[in-house]
């Protein structure tokens, strides 16, 4: 069974405000190449979707992205043939290999993945600054990425979004809302997005411990 990567890495960064994130530095390499690093071993191949549809990182083929993530993958989707597809954000740059094994896994038994962290923060719904309801954070979770499906059905589930103008944040919801069973595997805290300023100052503390670690 074939196993691509796909990588969206095309979005602009806004909230972050250094431009395009996935060529943000931190430990003196790319997210990008870092998250391509850590996927590279694990599948036949990697396809990585930037703003322009240049800058492949080494051992990776690169298209350009589409205006919503969304749209980037499944551009990413129609540039592979392969029977299992891994999709992970440019901008969690720290993948650890058991994290990849175990959400490919986890598709392989039921065609859709995801990696997710059980909340344990408390959760309010507010607005304006002001507290508003408390929410009940039993049995939620966060979800993270990578997420890893039998490419025929996330582009089935990508297919009938477009269809129903249906847009989403992830992947493993579209499936989900097709009534398909979507595998939660246990996340890593490590697996943080970076989205905003203080993420890239945890980045920039974390690429010391994991870059002596990864190469011992
Ligand atoms: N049109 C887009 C938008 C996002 N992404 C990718 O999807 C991942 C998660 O998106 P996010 O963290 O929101 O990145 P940005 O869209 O760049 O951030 P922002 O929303 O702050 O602009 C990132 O790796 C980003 O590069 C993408 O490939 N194509
Ligand atoms: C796909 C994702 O990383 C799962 O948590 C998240 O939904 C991406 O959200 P973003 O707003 O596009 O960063």
């Amino acid at each position: 069974m074939s196993v691509a990567a796909l990588v969206p890495a095309a979005g602009s960064g806004t909230r972050l405000g250094k431009g395009p994130k996935a060529f943000v530095t931190v430990g003196g390499k790319t997210l990008l190449a870092r998250a391509v690093e850590a996927l590279r071993g694990h599948v036949d191949e990697v396809v990585v979707a930037t703003p322009d549809g240049s800058d492949a990182p080494r051992g990776a083929r690169v298209i350009r992205g589409g205006g919503t993530r969304q749209e980037t993958v499944e551009r990413l989707l129609r540039a592979t043939n392969a029977d299992f597809v891994l999709i992970h954000d440019a901008a969690r740059p720290f993948l650890p290999s058991r994290v990849v094994h175990d959400v490919l896994a986890g598709a392989r038994v039921q065609g859709a993945a995801t990696v997710a962290l059980p909340v344990a923060d408390t959760l309010v719904r507010g607005a304006d600054n002001a507290w508003g309801e408390l929410v009940s954070r039993a049995g939620l979770w966060a979800v993270q990425t990578p997420q890893a499906f039998r490419r025929t059905l996330i582009l089935e589930a990508h297919e009938a979004a477009r269809r129903e103008d249906f847009e989403a944040t992830d992947d493993a919801s579209l499936v989900a809302r097709l009534d398909r069973p979507v595998r939660l595997v246990e996340g890593d805290a490590r697996l943080f997005k970076v989205t905003t300023p203080s993420d890239l100052a945890l980045a920039e503390a974390l690429a010391v411990a994991w870059d002596a670690e990864t190469s011992a």
